[in-house]
């Protein structure tokens, strides 16, 4: 787990061997301390470079084991102990230097970083700190400040910009192994007692209270009701404020107050989540270790709306040549202007030139043959995606992947009209497609694992996380948004308004609740979506009772207040009011109270009070009842696919984990229950009704989500 060696004949060499990241595991740790021992009490050793095996020098502590009890010696009386000694040691920093990999680098006397090497203490995207004395040891050494920006945000910098901030002495292009070791050789004799930073006095700001409750708002208003980033702030201040030795023990208490909170769990969860969610697997065996992507060097997205011009630059940003292409010249010129504007502003913020130079506008799809994939994003009408598909199927070459950017079509009636149905696939982005991590990528039932690999491979590569889900109306994301926003408008039926549903979800942790969102997302698409569906408009037959429809519930209001041209934040009016079109600041509406009046009156529905309980409870249990279905389905592969679907594209909030993982830790006997609770009150809801799968699990003890899969695979699997 760490090689010793004697290097130049009086240079103890530790090389951390953990692949992938050298992470700091027990027999990690075993391995540090008895290699520094060794090299300090040998008397041929004069110095020791601590460096990482295959250019990385260490990812951190090893998170799979935070899930256990402690094994092996503790992380920090193994660091003391390097900073300690009184022979000069010199981090050689490849590749990576996170959280307990960068604390590593700060008890080492001297840092050398390769130029492409980031660093950072990304711990509280974990719901923790930097608790191996990096909260005391990093404000010593770079000021209050930039260290309160570094701990609270968990961003990683460049070595360039650790060289700046002082954190590390030297910057290389070359072996910074290499370097390291010359450097060490150089530092014998020197005195080390400046050089321990633990020994160094956090140079303090005259306004440190008001630096810290600067931070302490801004963290409040950007990571609502997250523990992680206000403990930061407070280890921070103890760092200013205590010696080190008390600071320390500051850091450790709040350590075990964040463990304990159950937000690191749904924290270190997520991260898991994340990377298990890149491991696709299809029923014919296929899978992503076992198919190999195609190359995509050359791309055509069609249509230049919103969607389509947010994957241009999505495609271009990364190097991949674009051919986009609309209908009439307007629309192209108009989509030419902004995506050359937006690909401009990226590459600036960015700091790179702009790749203009791979686009290519046109009206005509003859354009398109040498391609080597296809994204549509057209209108989403089925009869027009069909045509554009018979049309690529003819203009482009066999080989041409075609792909669509639906948002919850049947991709296979897409193949369906194709001359090559295993080479379609959905790719379903998120708006905006260039900001949004998130990409759907639909798996037809004749889509080839090539056609798969290679959706996910070109997701990657453009940054996104790329889940793979079935083939069902909505998907994933959008199937399970449908009985959610429903609940949310049967709650507006019952008695609540959407400011208190919004406050509700809001104080549980997501940045906007769903009639904000959906005012900033525009009301008109869904209504658009339900008319084409015939649950509202004039083809709805009148004698169709007025809050029921297909046999089951309907909440006629967000038609009513469409019918009013209230649009949202673009048309100023929407579930709130805004100053003019396009403002931000929703402002309740005495009008939509008096809607919401008028029409419980109309219907004889006796408003009563409703808890936040009830809201969170009916909105969030049925969306974690869809998920059960979609797994029941087997749409979804897997829970933690559903959770990284709602964190980054739906915006779920990060503390509770997603869906799914909020309901195991509420526990899934508690949510059978208040299931059979609402269904019972409400039975003309059938997404209220509480899934087979989840009385399945209940029924086996409530296994923890992670170990749901084995009670999955039994079941029917579309991927
Ligand atoms: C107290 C707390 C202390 C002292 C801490 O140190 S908390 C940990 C702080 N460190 C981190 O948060 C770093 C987490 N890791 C990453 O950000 C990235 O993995 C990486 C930048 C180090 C590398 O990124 P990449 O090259 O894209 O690779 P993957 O992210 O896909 O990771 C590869 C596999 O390694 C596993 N992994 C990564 N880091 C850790 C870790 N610290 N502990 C345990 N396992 C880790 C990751 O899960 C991947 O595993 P597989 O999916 O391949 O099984």
């Amino acid at each position: 787990m760490a090689r010793y060696e004697l290097v130049k004949r009086s240079v103890a060499l530790i090389t951390l061997t953990n692949p992938p990241v050298n992470a700091l595991s027990s027999p990690v740790r075993h391995a540090i301390a008895k290699s520094m021992e060794r090299a300090l009490s040998d008397p041929k050793v004069t110095a020791v470079v601590i460096c990482g095996e295959n250019g990385r020098f260490c990812g951190g502590a090893d998170i799979r084991e935070f899930a256990g009890p402690l094994r092996g010696p503790p992380l920090i009386p193994v660091l003391d102990a390097i900073e300690a000694g009184r022979k000069p040691v010199v981090a050689a920093i490849e590749g990576v230097a996170l959280g307990g990999g960068f604390e590593l680098a700060l008890v080492c006397h001297y840092r050398i970083a390769h130029s492409k090497a980031r660093l950072g203490l990304p711990e509280v995207t974990l719901g923790i700190l930097p608790a191996a004395g990096g909260s005391q040891r990093l404000p010593r050494l770079i000021g209050i400040p930039a260290a309160l920006e570094l701990i609270t945000t968990g961003r990683h910098i460049s070595a360039q910009e650790a060289l700046k901030l002082g954190i590390v002495d030297q910057v290389t292009d070359q072996n910074a192994c290499e370097m390291a070791v010359e450097f060490a050789l150089k530092s014998v004799g020197k005195p080390l007692s400046s050089r321990r930073v633990s020994m160094l006095t956090t140079p303090c700001p005259p306004d440190l209270d008001a630096l810290l409750e600067a931070a302490t708002m801004q963290v409040k208003k950007k990571a609502r009701g997250v523990m992680a980033p206000l403990a930061c702030i407070q280890a921070v201040r103890a760092a200013a404020t205590m010696p080190f030795s008390k600071g320390m023990k500051r850091e450790s208490e709040l350590m075990t107050t964040l463990f304990n909170s159950g937000q690191a769990q749904a924290f270190q969860y997520c991260f898991f989540a994340q990377r298990t969610a890149g491991k696709w697997t299809l029923p014919s065996g296929a899978q992503w270790n076992n198919s190999k992507p195609r190359e995509i060097r050359s791309a055509a997205v069609i249509g230049l709306g919103t969607m389509g011009r947010g994957i241009v630059v999505s495609l271009a940003r990364v190097g991949i040549s674009v051919i986009a292409v609309e209908s009439e010249k307007k629309l192209l010129e108009n989509g030419r202007q902004m995506v050359i504007g937006m690909l401009e502003r990226d590459a600036k913020r960015r700091g790179v030139s702009a790749s203009l130079n791979l686009l290519k506008f046109t009206l005509s799809l003859q354009d398109l043959k040498d391609v080597d994939l296809v994204i549509e994003a057209v209108f989403e009408d089925m009869a027009l995606k069909k045509r554009v598909f018979q049309e690529l199927s003819k203009v482009c070459r066999p080989t041409t992947l075609l792909c669509t950017n639906t948002s919850g079509l049947d991709v296979d009636a897409l193949a369906g009209v194709t001359n090559r149905p295993h080479l379609v696939a959905g790719m379903h982005f998120f708006s905006p497609a260039h900001v949004m991590k998130l990409l759907e990528v639909v798996c037809g039932p004749r889509s080839s694992s090539e056609t798969i690999a290679t959706a996910m491979s070109l997701g990657k590569k453009m940054g996104k996380v790329s889940v793979a889900v079935g083939n069902c109306p909505g998907f994933v994301g959008n199937r399970m948004l449908k009985p959610y926003l429903d609940q949310a408008t049967f709650l507006l039926e019952e008695g609540a308004t959407p400011e208190q549903i919004d406050k509700a979800l809001e104080d549980f942790g997501f940045a906007m609740g769903v009639f904000r969102m959906s005012d900033l997302a525009g009301l008109d698409v869904g209504w658009r979506v339900r008319k084409e569906s015939g649950l509202t408009g004039p083809d709805v037959d009148s004698k169709n009772p007025p809050r029921r429809r297909q046999g089951h519930r309907y909440c006629p209001i967000p038609d009513m207040v469409c019918e009013q041209g209230r649009f949202g934040q673009k048309t100023g009016r929407g579930w709130y009011m805004y100053d003019k079109p396009g403002d931000t600041n929703a402002k309740p509406d005495p009008l939509i109270q008096n809607l919401l009046e008028t029409y419980r009156s109309r219907y004889g529905i006796q408003p009563r009070n409703i808890s936040d309980q009830e809201i969170i409870e009916r909105c969030l249990f049925v969306l974690a009842n869809e998920g059960f279905r979609i797994l029941e389905d087997g749409m979804a592969a897997r829970p933690e696919d559903i959770d990284v679907i709602y964190l980054f594209g739906y915006a779920f909030p990060r503390h509770r984990g997603g869906p799914m993982f909020y309901v195991s830790m509420v526990g899934l006997e508690r949510v059978l229950e208040r299931l059979e609770h609402y269904h019972q009150a409400h039975p003309d809801v059938p997404h209220l009704e509480p899934s087979a799968l989840l009385k399945k699990l209940v029924a086996c003890g409530s296994p923890p989500v992670q170990k749901w899969r084995e009670y999955i695979k039994t079941m029917h699997s579309h991927l």
